[in-house]
């Protein structure tokens, strides 16, 4: 496919999301009806459209329509790209422009230039102070790609030389002993040895991190009160040879948790809903809780436009009901965690200030990361009674 060809499959794309389809969805449909695209056309496809949704908001502006075609004439202006040159009817790129569109589009200003929703942008810049710009500018462009080294199998200085082995380039990351960057052949790690023997995992940097802060220790008992697909707990099982268990009030998000843990040569014993009430106490129970995503928006843009405030709501009502009901499972002396991706005090420090009010929990430490750290957005505090 011509460059331009790869523009007009993101026009077409970007106008099914906008009618509502999710993202991947959207390309995989698009890719099944498009067997001439190679596998270069897809990944070139997949970053216009990922790209086009973090700065959906300022693409518009400057393209003046709210269309997959309006998207794309603004994500070209952003880039400095004459789209006329682009825009040519020849073979199958976009059809020429017309006057109308050559004179339609504004330059964006405040939260549009930003590329924040106007609702959520003055409780992030309360919650983020002097980095709230620089945080939405981080927000605006691709996540790096991180793997987390699984020191139950290698080091982090074995992996980096396997990896390079299948031409898979990494550097180390400050966030976390165990993170590798890619800089180097991102799309190869699913097809390489050290990705599908369980010597690396995909992680980002700083969901290592939050782990790194969590006190495990060889003799505790330990549960992942939200496992989902078990990212966390198998961290936490390469940290410390504890014994560990896994619940999810959807236990459907668990289902690739056996596989993945054998792959890693981690043991974790996983429970149905119904079971995890009486089976505490614990040494540190996990609340690795549903919340916006905020933090990794750049992962996952079109959660930034899809995020409203009844949503928020809600989420705020079942972090707190994850708080007190896992709180019950942990012994005396033992310690509750707290962990988001979010970037909201409301689903962070303000959860916790509610939790521990008039509780017999005290908080002993809170710690944002932010993608200004380099990894994604996360939370983690610690309660001790
Ligand atoms: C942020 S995800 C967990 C990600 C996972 N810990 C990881 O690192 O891969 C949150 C999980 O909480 C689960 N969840 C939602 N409501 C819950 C509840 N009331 N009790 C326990 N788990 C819940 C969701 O099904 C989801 O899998």
């Amino acid at each position: 496919m011509t460059p331009a060809a790869r523009l007009s499959a993101a026009i077409e794309i970007l106008g099914h999301i906008l009618d509502g389809d999710a993202a991947e969805k959207a390309l995989t449909n698009w890719a099944r009806g498009s067997r001439y695209a190679g596998s270069k056309d897809r990944a070139a496809v997949r970053d216009h459209v990922f790209g086009a949704l973090r700065c959906k908001r300022s693409f518009t502006t400057l393209g003046g329509a709210q269309t997959g075609r309006g998207i794309v004439l603004g994500m070209l202006r952003a880039q400095g790209v004459n789209p006329d040159e682009m825009f040519t009817g020849i073979g199958h790129a976009p059809t020429p422009l017309t006057d109308e569109e050559r004179a339609q589009g504004d330059t964006p200003e405040g939260n549009a230039a930003l590329d924040i929703p106007d609702w959520i942008a003055p409780q992030l810049a309360a919650s983020l102070g002097d980095d709230f710009t620089a945080v939405c500018h981080a927000l605006q462009k691709r996540a790096p790609v991180f793997l987390r080294v699984n020191t139950l199998k290698t080091n982090l200085k074995q992996a980096a030389i396997d990896l390079a082995g299948e031409n898979i380039q990494t550097t180390p990351h400050p966030l976390s002993p165990t993170a590798l960057e890619v800089t180097e052949n991102p799309r190869r790690v699913h097809l390489s040895a050290p990705y599908n023997d369980g010597r690396v995992e995909l992680q980002d940097a700083a969901s290592q991190a939050v782990v790194d802060l969590l006190p495990l220790r060889p003799d505790m008992r330990v549960l992942d009160y939200c496992a989902g697909g078990g990212g966390k707990v198998l961290a936490m099982a390469a940290r410390a040879s504890a014994s560990y268990f896994a619940h999810d009030a959807n236990p459907q998000r668990m289902k690739d948790l056996p596989d993945r843990a054998e792959r890693a040569g981690a043991s974790v014993t996983l429970f149905e809903p119904e079971d995890v009430a009486a089976s505490g106490p614990y040494d540190l129970v996990l609340c690795d809780v549903p919340c916006s995503g905020s933090g990794a928006w750049r992962r996952s843009p079109a959660g930034k436009w899809e995020f409203k405030p009844e949503k928020l709501d809600q989420l705020r009502e079942i972090q707190a009901e994850i708080l007190t009901k896992a709180a019950g499972l942990v012994a005396p002396n033992g310690v509750l965690a707290y962990t988001t991706c979010s970037l909201l005090d409301a689903e962070n420090s303000e959860q916790i200030e509610a939790f521990t009010t008039g509780s017999d929990w005290k908080c002993t430490s809170q710690t944002r990361f932010t993608p200004l750290d380099g990894g994604d957005g996360f939370f983690c505090a610690l309660l001790t009674r």
